[in-house]
């Protein structure tokens, strides 16, 4: 039997898929939820759709270029028509916590230049109030520890992330510090303070980007919000 999680994020990954159009230009977002968006869009292109895709991740330009879906650049095109993103916390008034995955930055790249920025997740990332899931924060590795001690002052737990004893590094060549606030009560203050400080490159707070966020639940169901 599949994991209930696992179906709602494929429930999630496929309905945001079906919103795409013929001739659109579409973010590929990254992570488990998108891996599910990317495989239905793999599976229209394949039954004839054309569009072209710009990827967040090194792992998701992959993924596409297996699944054959057309890939295109910033210098050949501005402006996408839509993003398909995953998430890891979604707020009340659809604030995004994201960068699990440590690709906040180009996530955040792509999400700010389409017309539409579609949110997917299961059930659970739903909260009330954002900051139970420390958010991430790419930083520059140059002076990286007072940075570590800025984000400190601010009022956060933070955590060099790691894999497998070594510092993660991220598709951009930064690190990144995964900042535990337990509770985010303003997102924008909190997003703005955060790049006062230097060697910040950029939040996962997606403050008011995101336009529809589709939640899947794991019984294949989906509901979908807008904002
Ligand atoms: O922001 C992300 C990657 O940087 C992901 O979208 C986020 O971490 C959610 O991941 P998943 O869909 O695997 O739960």
């Amino acid at each position: 039997m599949q994991d209930p999680i696992v179906i709602a994020k494929k429930a999630a990954g496929e309905k945001a898929a079906e919103l795409i159009r013929p001739g659109m230009v579409v973010g590929l977002g990254t992570g488990s939820t998108a891996y599910w968006a990317i495989q239905k869009i793999g599976a229209m292109v394949k039954q004839g759709l054309e569009i072209r895709a710009i990827a967040t991740s090194e792992a998701s330009a992959r993924l596409a270029e297996e699944l054959h879906i057309p890939l295109t650049t910033f210098a050949e095109t501005q402006q996408l028509d839509m993003d398909i993103d995953g998430a890891d916390e979604i707020s009340e008034q659809l604030d995004v916590i994201k960068g699990g995955g440590g690709a906040l930055l180009r996530e955040k790249i792509v999400a700010f230049h389409s017309r539409q920025l579609i949110i997917i997740a299961d059930q659970h990332k739903y909260v009330p109030v954002l900051g139970g899931y420390p958010l991430p924060i790419e930083v520059i590795p140059f002076g990286w520890e007072v940075t570590y001690n800025r984000l400190q002052q601010l009022g956060c737990k933070p955590l060099l992330r790691k894999k497998q004893e070594e510092i993660f590094i991220t598709d951009n060549g930064n690190y990144i510090i995964d900042c535990a606030f337990g509770t985010i009560k303003d997102p924008a203050e909190t997003n703005a303070a955060l790049h006062h400080i230097p060697g910040v490159v950029e939040t996962g707070l997606f403050v008011q980007m995101a336009h529809t966020v589709v939640l899947g639940y794991e019984d294949g169901s989906t509901q979908v919000l807008q904002r």
